[in-house]
C-alpha cells in the first residue's frame, strides 16, 4: 500500500468530501467505510484512487482512510439528531448586526458551545454605519463586554480589515443568524471566496447545494476561516445542565453557593445567583437566558 497522503477537509456534501493537500491540490474523496463521520476542518489521511484527466474534465479522486484526532469538535443537536459543524476550530466568530435585531439567545448558545470546546470567542458587531441602531446594539452587548467577551465593531460593506489581525493564527468558524452580513463579511475578507465556492461545487458536483454546507477558506499558512451557514438555532441537546451553566462564565464565582445543592436558581430562598442579580452583579437577562436554555435540557 502506498504512503497515506495528509490533507484537510474543506467542504462536505453528503458522502462527498473535498480534501486539500498542503500544496493546494484539491481531491474529491469518499469515506472508505459506510459511515461518513468526517467534517469540515478535519485532518485526514487519504489514498488516491484516480488522477485528474488531462483535459481536467474530472479532477483527482481518493478515499478517506482515517480522521486524525481532533482538537475540538463543534456540533449542534436537537432532540432527534446531532449535526457536526466543524472540527479543529480554535476560535468562534459570532456575527451580530445593528439591524435587524439579533437574537441574544442564539448568541448565548454559541457562547456555551464555545466554552464547552474551549474556543476563543470574538463577537463582531457589524453594520456600525447605521449609527442609531448600532448604539442600541451596543447597549444589548454591554453585558457580554462586561463579562470579558471581546467585541469588534465594523462595517463589512466598507472595511473588514479590523478583523484580520484577530484571525491570525486561528482556525476560526464564522457563525451568525441570517441577515447579519456574514456573506458580506466573507467576501470582504476573502476576495477569492466566490471562486473557491465554484471550485467546491464543481469538484463535488453539488451545484448550488454547497451553500448550505460548511466551507473552509485558507487566509494564509497559519489561518483559516470556516463559513458555517444555517446556524439559526444552535441546539445544545448534547450538553447537560452543568455544561450549560459552565457557558455562563460570570456565574462561576457563585457555583455551590446556593443554600440548596439542587437549587434551580428560580424562586428558592438563599439562591446565590438571584441574589447576585439583585445586587447588580449578574445581568438579569443572562439569568433568564440560562433558565430558558437549561430548561430545555435533559
Ligand atoms: N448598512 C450595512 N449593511 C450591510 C453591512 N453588511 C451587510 N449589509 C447588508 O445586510 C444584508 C444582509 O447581508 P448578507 O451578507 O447577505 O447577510 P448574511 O448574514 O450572509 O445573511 P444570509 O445570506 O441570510 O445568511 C445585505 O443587504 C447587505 O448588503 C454593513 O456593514 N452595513
Ligand atoms: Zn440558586
Amino acid at each position: 500500500m502506498s504512503q497515506p497522503i495528509l490533507g484537510q477537509i474543506v467542504a462536505a456534501f453528503g458522502r462527498q468530501y473535498l480534501v486539500k493537500l498542503p500544496d493546494g491540490e484539491a481531491i474529491a474523496c469518499v469515506p472508505r467505510g459506510k459511515k461518513s463521520e468526517a467534517v469540515c476542518g478535519d485532518q485526514v489521511e487519504i489514498q488516491r484512487t484516480a488522477a485528474a484527466t488531462s483535459d481536467q474534465s474530472t479532477g483527482s479522486q481518493g478515499v478517506i482512510d482515517r480522521i486524525l484526532p481532533r482538537t475540538s469538535l463543534l456540533h449542534r443537536s436537537d432532540a432527534f439528531r446531532e449535526k457536526l459543524i466543524a472540527a479543529n476550530v480554535t476560535q468562534i466568530v459570532i456575527v451580530v448586526a445593528s439591524e435587524p435585531s439579533f437574537s441574544d439567545e442564539l448568541l448565548t448558545r454559541c457562547l456555551i458551545a464555545a466554552q464547552d470546546q474551549d474556543l476563543n470567542v470574538l463577537i463582531v458587531l457589524n453594520k456600525c454605519d447605521l449609527a442609531e441602531a448600532a448604539a442600541a446594539a451596543r447597549v444589548r452587548l454591554e453585558p457580554y463586554r462586561a463579562i470579558g467577551y471581546r467585541i469588534v465593531e465594523l462595517t463589512a460593506l466598507e472595511n473588514a480589515a479590523p478583523l484580520l489581525p484577530l484571525l491570525q493564527g486561528h482556525q476560526s468558524v464564522l457563525v451568525g443568524q441570517s441577515g447579519m452580513g456574514k456573506s458580506t463579511l466573507i467576501n470582504a475578507l476573502l476576495p477569492d471566496a466566490q471562486a473557491a465556492t465554484r471550485e467546491i461545487s464543481t469538484a463535488l458536483d453539488s451545484g448550488k447545494h454547497t451553500t448550505t454546507h460548511a466551507k473552509l477558506y485558507r487566509l494564509d499558512a497559519q489561518s483559516s476561516l470556516i463559513d458555517c451557514p444555517g446556524v439559526q438555532a444552535f441546539g445544545l441537546h448534547h450538553l447537560d445542565k452543568t455544561d450549560i451553566a459552565a457557558g455562563f462564565v460570570e456565574f462561576s464565582p457563585y457555583r455551590g453557593q446556593c443554600r440548596f445543592y439542587n437549587c434551580r436558581h428560580q424562586t428558592e430562598p438563599g439562591c446565590a445567583l438571584t441574589e447576585a442579580v439583585k445586587q447588580g452583579k449578574i445581568d438579569a437577562r443572562r439569568l433568564q437566558l440560562f433558565q430558558s436554555i437549561s430548561g430545555a435540557q435533559r
